[in-house]
């Protein structure tokens, strides 16, 4: 009887919890269903990201005293079961000890041989220095590592007379790695008065005493300050992925995210590790020529390496568009990308990315279509697919007449201002076609993710993916700029893929299988709700055949606990889940 009881009763708590999920606050009606965001406040950049003891966890930059930035920022922490749900835990640590006192700043985990995650991250000390401090679990078969202690031998790395490092740009220590000589490797991000980007690399035998080595693992001239780097091998031989130390039939990554840019920067590379020297195959980015993770919102990425399921995972701080005030006003302000796998391409020239597979456990209603013929000028509804806010769509593509395309002139060469030009569009026979989502019932409103096809001189064909905001809200106080990344494939030879997974204010697209990311923010005030609407679009002068198109709604995930209800025992997704 008493069984009984129990199960109805959570029969009744899931009922609930589905039925608060298909609800929408229309006072908040940008906060995301399945993007982690804290209940509320200023979050930036991912922090530590790791799996242990078969918990995920979470860190990030918090502040939780408001909706904007604060200098004594904290290391906000959420645990999770499958990276979809999340539950919220007490803040990891905040300022505290003379070398974190003015804020804990960026940085990131790594887990011991025996075991044990260790936290390097970033204090703002009592100098208003940036220094790296260590901080370590207080109960490590607490799988929930709730309680973190700082050691009293911080800080491990400090900026002197004799390193000149400067003070004010020396911070986001990278996950380490061990050596062939058995002494752990980290990196810090650093930049010289004439901005010389760094990789500062120190290393250490016990992980607490560290020492800078004689020169950077990589540094690039005019880049200026290289904050939250991140340095991981990638696999040649298939999509498997490697935890950090290894070696062996591996390329090299390193990521920096360049604040003069804003933007995340990555290269492949080689590591020689008897030198400590990481060399990229190709140029960096000073020349404009290396890849971004994102050609959108997104900056201060991490990876870490699930053993889990023997992959490396991607979080990405998509911060928000709108103006400050707006942000005060709603008590929030950003948003982590879905967390997306990341392994190396076949040409083994670019990384491809693509959502986690846990994001099938949100899929509801399915809407599939296969090929429908979109003609020259039509835009077909998506009819359907019952949460248009809250979807994921892979739809692809197959251009026939690819003779009929438009060259590509000599001086477009950069991809953002080609499909921020309007005047542009109406030369194109190719395109744009691809998908019109939050759309309000009148098109008043619409953000728009599409592909162009041209051609260059030399009878290649150039592949253009844009994600277009300007119609995106009425509300002209947000920044709209429209965003765009060359894709490289050969639209003779393979179909076109476009995957956006679509979450109120957040529009994450991965063209090409993952070979470019653009992602947006956007705030329509009619696209909301019930009124919103997803369409497939070709408004180039050929038609387009659509091959296949898959588009789910998805049900919230549990983020943070942040949907109450009334019975204070079905707050709890993990204790459910665990039944
Ligand atoms: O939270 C500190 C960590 O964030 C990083 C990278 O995002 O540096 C941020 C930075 O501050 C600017 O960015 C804030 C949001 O990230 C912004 O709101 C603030 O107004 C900016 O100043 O911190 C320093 C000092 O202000 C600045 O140079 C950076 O861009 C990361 O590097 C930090 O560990």
């Amino acid at each position: 009887m008493g069984k009984t009881l129990l199960l109805l009763s959570l029969l009744l708590c899931s009922f609930i919890i589905d039925l608060e999920a298909s609800r929408q606050d229309l006072n908040q009606p940008y906060r995301t269903g399945y993007h982690f965001q804290p209940p509320s406040n200023w979050m930036n950049d991912p922090n530590g990201p790791m799996v242990y003891k078969g918990i995920y966890h979470l860190f990030y930059q918090y502040n939780p005293y408001g909706a904007v930035w604060d200098v004594r920022i904290v290391w906000g922490h959420s645990t999770s079961l499958d990276l979809v749900n999340w539950t919220p835990q007490p803040p990891a640590f905040s300022p505290s000890q003379p070398s974190d006192i003015n804020g804990c700043w960026s940085g990131s985990v790594t887990i011991l041989p025996n075991g044990t995650p260790v936290i390097l991250y970033t204090g703002i000390d009592q100098n208003k220095s940036q220094v790296q401090n260590v901080a370590v679990p207080v109960n490590i078969s607490d799988p929930y590592l709730r309680e973190w202690s700082k050691s009293p031998a911080n800080p491990l790395m400090a900026p002197n007379a004799v390193n000149g490092i400067n003070p004010d740009r020396f911070r986001d220590p990278t996950t380490a790695w061990m050596g062939h000589d058995g002494e752990w490797r980290v990196i810090v991000g650093s930049s010289t008065d004439d901005r010389r980007g760094l990789a500062v690399l120190y290393k250490s035998r016990d992980f607490f005493n560290w020492t800078q080595a004689t020169k950077p693992l990589h540094h690039e001239d005019l880049t200026g300050m290289w904050e939250c780097p991140d340095f991981f091998p990638v696999s040649i031989t298939g999509t498997d992925c490697l935890e950090t130390s290894s070696f062996g039939e591996v390329k090299h990554v390193l990521k920096v995210s360049l604040i003069e840019t804003l933007h995340d920067y990555y290269t492949i590379g080689s590591y020689d590790r008897e030198k400590d020297v990481y060399v990229p195959d190709h140029g960096f980015v000073q020349d404009g020529s290396a890849p971004r993770l994102d050609y959108g919102k997104f900056y201060a990425s991490k990876t870490f390496y699930d053993d889990v399921k023997k992959r490396r995972i991607l979080w990405g701080w998509v911060n928000e568009s709108s103006p400050a005030k707006d942000d005060i006003e709603k008590g929030w302000s950003g948003l982590q990308s879905f967390p997306r796998k990341i392994w190396l391409g076949e040409s083994g020239n670019e990384l491809l990315q693509w959502p986690i597979e846990e994001i099938e456990t949100l899929r509801e209603t399915q809407v599939k279509w296969d090929n429908k013929v979109l003609k020259a000028g039509s835009t077909i509804q998506v009819h359907g697919v019952t949460a248009a806010q809250q979807a994921d769509v892979d739809v692809s593509f197959k251009v026939k007449d690819l003779e009929k395309a438009d060259v590509i002139e000599p001086s477009w060469t950069d991809p953002q201002k080609i499909c921020s030009e309007e005047d542009l569009s109406v030369k194109s026979g190719l395109g744009p076609f691809g998908l019109m989502v939050l759309t309000s019932n009148d098109m008043e409103e619409y953000t728009s993710v599409y592909f162009r096809i041209f051609k260059s001189n030399d009878t290649k064909y150039v592949v253009l993916m844009c994600s277009d905001q300007s119609r995106s809200s009425l509300n002209e106080e947000n920044d709209k700029a429209t965003f765009g990344a060359f894709v490289a494939i050969d639209p003779s030879q393979e179909t076109l893929s476009l995957r956006t997974l679509i979450d109120h204010s957040i529009v994450e697209s991965y063209g090409g299988g993952g070979k470019v990311c653009i992602t947006s923010r956007v705030y329509p005030k009619l696209a909301i709700g019930e009124n919103t609407n997803l369409f497939v679009f070709n408004k180039g002068t050929q038609s387009v055949d659509v091959l296949g198109l898959n588009a789910w709604s998805l049900k919230s995930a549990q983020i943070n606990g942040e949907r109450v209800s009334p019975f204070s025992e079905c707050e709890d997704s993990h204790s459910l889940n665990q039944y």
